[in-house]
């Protein structure tokens, strides 16, 4: 069964109850502290728990000629009516082995017997306790189907009690506090269930009918009480009441009502009359009782306390969880799926994805665009889209989110009859191993599309960070050209946080060329390699973004003019001593990973330029293999001498170079290949693998890599890219 199925079941019960439960909760935590409270005049006898009836009886009835019968009640006080040898009434409560009045029985407390009322009827009589009955069975169900949920939430009995994520209060606490006060819960539903079934007499109750034959009861031997097998065998403890017999007549007896059975006691004999043990019902009923009070233990009873209190924290939480949950959805949609130029769809379990999804269709449609969103189990096709924006959670280990479960087999059901440039933005958390997982799966199965072409590089972000929202969609706005801003305030119009640059080296050559420029780093700027620089070559809101390599103290960066590019021309244009002002984006993803066994950086193009500043601060000289790709030679002479220092300096293992129109005209894709199993062990020995360059070798090297991860390693690519043993910065 799906894991909505239990949801929906959770939240209807929930939501059809939560009055009467609430009701419920509070006057059970009031009535928690009946217990307690009577539980704190000492009226218990020393040592009650050894006393026998041998004991009591005979010390009771010589103190109170006139008792006719005693009770022993939930706390084990021992309540005594009948006369004293005065013949005055008694009706106290007694130390059981002396006779001594411990004190006189309270009168009732009425504050608790009307919640008591409140609790059981709602004061409507029978129709209120069928109610609440109807309201502890339902608050059974919650706890049930909530147990569900946590297995389903926690992937199995196993690891029920696993650490639990802390994303968010109200959800967080709802589960870790599920778990703990599942027991009680459970046993405060189940006995309050019980009780009303035997209220109701659906369990059928039991009244014990003593069929004593009179005419034959003997008087001889006579013995004394104190010496009676029966009394001598049962503690008082075991007791709830016992009658004296009423005279000295044969057929009156002692009748004992015991904690299993009752039992008709000849006075004079000591023999069993009648004996008859309760139906387990009638056991259980007792059983209920006592645990739905906690009428015979405080610490239960302050344990009921807490339940109900949780209880009613589980309906705050729960309601704050969906209405959470509700108000991210997606909003109406303005233009159909069959007229839309742009497709957002989304995969999402508690629905903050989509509060991100609507503020990009909302930016689209301000600025006139056709936008259809949906969630990825409601892929179809669209006729008129260029542009599909996936923004997708993951859930469990690794997998769907449950309203995207269906869109892998899905996508291949309905091939698009047109190009569309596809992006995929993946939420998630690296507080579970498998980070991002499945928005690695959807990326990497959209790039076996024949119709799809990537628009940008899988972006992830981190427990919602801000900065790695704005970063796709800084990314996503470059290659659209048009202006979006998902998060007021943090992609803003105006960059804030602007560095002064100088640049000190710029090595511009012709158009369709590759140039290097390096940049004097502000004295108190944070910059490693594998960060972006944001350039806004317009002095507006246009940005444009290049990977920085940090060599000796400076930025470099190496970038290919375009004709009539906006920021290569830009930057191709600025002189040795220029300044202007850039922000330096931080990329914590596209670090070099120190803690790795080996690395190996796979780029082409411009894509070498963090690469460099990564080798070049090697000095742990970790084992790097570099796989680089140029169209020819003289692309990579400026580079040459540069990786021939390294690779005698020890800090870079092994140079690949692949040039694609000269030679034997080779990708990089064509020399991993080549080295696969060294791919291979890299990824299977916690290496790390480093793609830097264009989108469409990003492609070939992952298309490759699925390959590699299905014949020669024990898991698929999405496994290494989601634990980071893969990282890609492509554009
Ligand atoms: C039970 C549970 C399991 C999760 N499993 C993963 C996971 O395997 N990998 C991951 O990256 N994030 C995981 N997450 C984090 C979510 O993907 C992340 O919080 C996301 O932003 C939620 O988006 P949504 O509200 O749209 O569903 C999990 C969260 C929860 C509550």
């Amino acid at each position: 069964m799906t894991i909505s199925v239990w949801r929906y079941s959770h939240l209807a019960l929930a939501v059809s109850s939560f009055l009467f439960i609430a009701l419920a909760a509070i006057t059970g935590f009031i009535l928690a502290f009946k217990p307690v409270s009577e539980k704190m005049p000492a009226y218990r006898a020393k040592e009650f728990d050894k006393v026998t009836l041998a004991q009591a009886l005979p010390a009771l009835r010589k103190a109170y000629p006139g008792a006719t019968d005693i009770t022993v009640d939930a706390n084990q006080f021992v309540t005594l009516k009948g006369t004293d040898a005065d013949n005055k009434k008694i009706n106290a409560y007694v130390d059981p082995t002396t006779g001594k009045i411990l004190g006189n029985i309270p009168p009732t407390n009425e504050f608790f017997q009307w919640t008591t009322s409140l609790h059981r009827s709602l004061f409507l009589h029978e129709l209120g306790r069928g109610f609440m009955g109807v309201t502890a069975f339902l608050l059974m169900l919650i706890a049930v189907s909530g147990t569900v949920l946590i297995i389903q939430r926690q992937q199995g009995v196993k690891h029920f009690f696993k650490k639990i994520v802390n994303e968010n209060f109200a959800q967080y606490w709802h589960v870790v506090l599920g778990r703990l006060m599942l027991i009680p819960i459970i046993l405060i539903s189940l006995t309050g269930t019980y009780l009303s079934l035997s209220r109701f007499h659906i369990i059928p109750e039991f009244k014990a009918k003593h069929n004593v034959d009179i005419d034959n009861i003997k008087e001889d031997p006579q013995i004394k009480p104190a010496e009676f097998p029966i009394f001598k065998q049962t503690l008082l403890a075991d007791v709830q009441s016992v009658e004296f017999p009423f005279s000295d007549f044969p057929e009156d007896h002692y009748k004992l009502k015991l904690k299993d059975r009752e039992v008709i006691v000849n006075q004079f004999t000591g023999e069993l009359l009648t004996d008859i043990k309760y139906p387990t019902t009638t056991i259980l009923a007792e059983l209920s009782l006592d645990l739905h009070t906690g009428r015979t233990n405080a610490i239960w009873a302050v344990v009921l306390a807490i339940g109900a209190l949780n209880i009613l924290f589980f309906i705050w939480s729960g309601f704050v969880m969906t209405f959470k949950r509700l108000s991210n959805k997606a909003e109406k949609n303005k233009f159909k799926a069959d007229e839309a130029e742009y497709i957002i769809l989304v995969g999402s379990e508690s629905g903050t994805t989509f509060r991100y999804a609507n503020a990009l269709s909302q930016e689209l449609i301000a600025q006139g665009k056709s936008v259809y969103l949906t969630e990825l189990d409601k892929y179809g096709l669209y006729p008129k889209a260029n542009h599909l924006v996936v923004m997708t959670s993951t859930y469990g280990l690794g997998d769907a989110p449950p309203n995207a479960t269906k869109f892998t087999k899905l996508l291949p059901k309905y091939p698009q009859k047109q190009k569309i440039q596809y992006s995929v933005l993946g939420f998630g958390s690296h507080a579970y191993p498998d980070f991002c997982q499945f928005a690695f799966e959807v990326n990497q199965l959209l790039s076996h599309q024949e119709w799809a072409e990537a628009l940008t590089d899988i972006h992830t972000v981190n427990d919602k960070e801000p900065s790695e929202i704005a970063l796709w969609a800084e990314a996503w706005s470059q290659q659209t050209e048009l202006q979006i801003d998902l998060l007021t305030g943090i992609s803003a119009q105006t960059p804030k946080d602007l560095k002064k640059l100088t640049v000190t080296t710029n090595t511009a050559t012709a158009e369709g060329e590759t140039f290097r420029i390096r940049l004097k780093t502000p004295t108190r700027a944070k910059v490693t390699s594998g960060d972006l620089l944001a350039i806004y070559p317009a002095n507006d809101h246009r940005e444009r973004l290049y990977s920085i390599g940090v060599v000796g103290k400076e930025i470099q960066l190496s970038v290919r003019l375009h004709p009539h590019g906006l920021g290569s021309s830009y930057l191709h244009g600025l002189e040795k001593g220029r300044t202007f002002k850039a922000r330096i984006v931080d990329n914590p993803h596209f670090h070099f990973p120190e803690e790795a066994t080996s690395v190996v950086m796979i780029s082409n193009g411009t894509g070498i330029a963090p690469f460099l500043g990564m080798i070049s601060q090697n000095d742990a000289q970790l084992p790097i293999h570099l796989y680089c790709g140029f169209r020819e030679s003289a692309s990579f002479e400026g580079y040459k001498d540069f990786l021939a220092e390294q690779e005698s300096a020890g800090k870079l293992a092994k140079l690949n170079l692949a040039l694609s129109r000269e030679g034997n005209k080779q990708y990089v894709s064509h020399q991993l290949e080549a080295d696969s199993k060294l791919i291979a062990q890299t990824l299977q020995n916690d290496g790390i693998l480093m793609i830097c360059g264009s989108l469409s070798m990003q492609k070939d090297v992952l298309n490759l890599l699925e390959k590699i991860c299905t014949t020669s390693t024990d898991s698929p690519l999405s496994y290494y890219q989601s634990h980071g043993r893969i990282l890609m910065d492509c554009y």
